[in-house]
């Protein structure tokens, strides 16, 4: 689903990215750890092209991420941030629903999938509220849900439960495996917290520019 070979980014000279190296195939489910300022997000912003590399080859699905126009791209995958990022003057079905009218798919096929998702997240009750009326878990739910309405292949998630507290975080990443089981999609995930990774799931850690397994 990823393949990175040799990538190497800085900033100002500076060195973050020094050849990495990283795979994760079809369906598999990743936690990347670091430190703060090792190179994490800049890691993933390259993997949608939020910011650009400057050496090495990056394949998506098995394309060259610039072979594709970014739409294209960021159509293979869904991504959640640390602070959501939902439309606060938009309610919780109208927010879900951008990412479909974003392809132009029917409004019927994916108000359907969206009230599908909010269900299984737990949200039916909460399809007509504002963000602002919500936990920070339940809006995280709601970015979650946007974010797997048009079926990636692939969710990048950027310190998912940043802001949450312990046992909150803990329900969303269990949350969040549960999807990538039912929903048969690669999940990467970054986080710095140790008692969250998910027991027996793979651990790439980002060090020195360089991850290591
Ligand atoms: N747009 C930018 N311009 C200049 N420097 C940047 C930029 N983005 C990131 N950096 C620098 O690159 C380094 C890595 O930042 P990055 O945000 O990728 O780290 P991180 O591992 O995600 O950290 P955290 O866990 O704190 O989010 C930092 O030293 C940061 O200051």
């Amino acid at each position: 689903m990823i393949q990175m070979h040799d990538v190497t980014k800085s900033f100002d000279g500076v060195p973050v990215l020094n050849g990495v190296n990283y795979t994760l195939s079809h369906g598999e489910f990743a936690f990347l750890r670091g430190r703060s300022g090792s190179g994490k997000s800049t890691f993933l912003k390259l993997l949608y092209r939020e910011s650009e590399r400057e050496h090495g080859t990056i394949l998506i699905d098995g394309t060259a991420i610039d072979a594709l126009q970014k739409f294209e791209l960021r159509r293979k995958m869904g991504i959640i941030f640390q602070s959501y990022e939902l439309i606060s003057q938009h309610t919780v079905l109208e927010n879900v629903l951008i990412a479909g009218k974003a392809l132009g798919r029917p409004l019927e096929e994916i108000e359907a999938e969206a009230m599908r998702l909010l269900t299984r997240v737990g949200l039916a009750d909460k399809v007509h509220q504002f963000p602002n009326k919500l936990s920070g878990g339940q809006q995280q739910r709601v970015a979650i849900v946007r974010a797997l309405l048009n079926k990636p292949k692939l969710l990048l998630a950027d310190e998912p439960t940043g802001n949450l507290d312990r046992e909150t975080a803990q329900d969303i990443m269990t949350l969040l495996y549960e999807l990538h089981r039912e929903e048969q999609m690669a999940m990467l995930i970054v986080t710095h917290s140790e008692e969250l990774l998910t027991s027996g799931a793979r651990v790439s850690v980002m060090e020195g520019g360089h991850i290591d397994e």
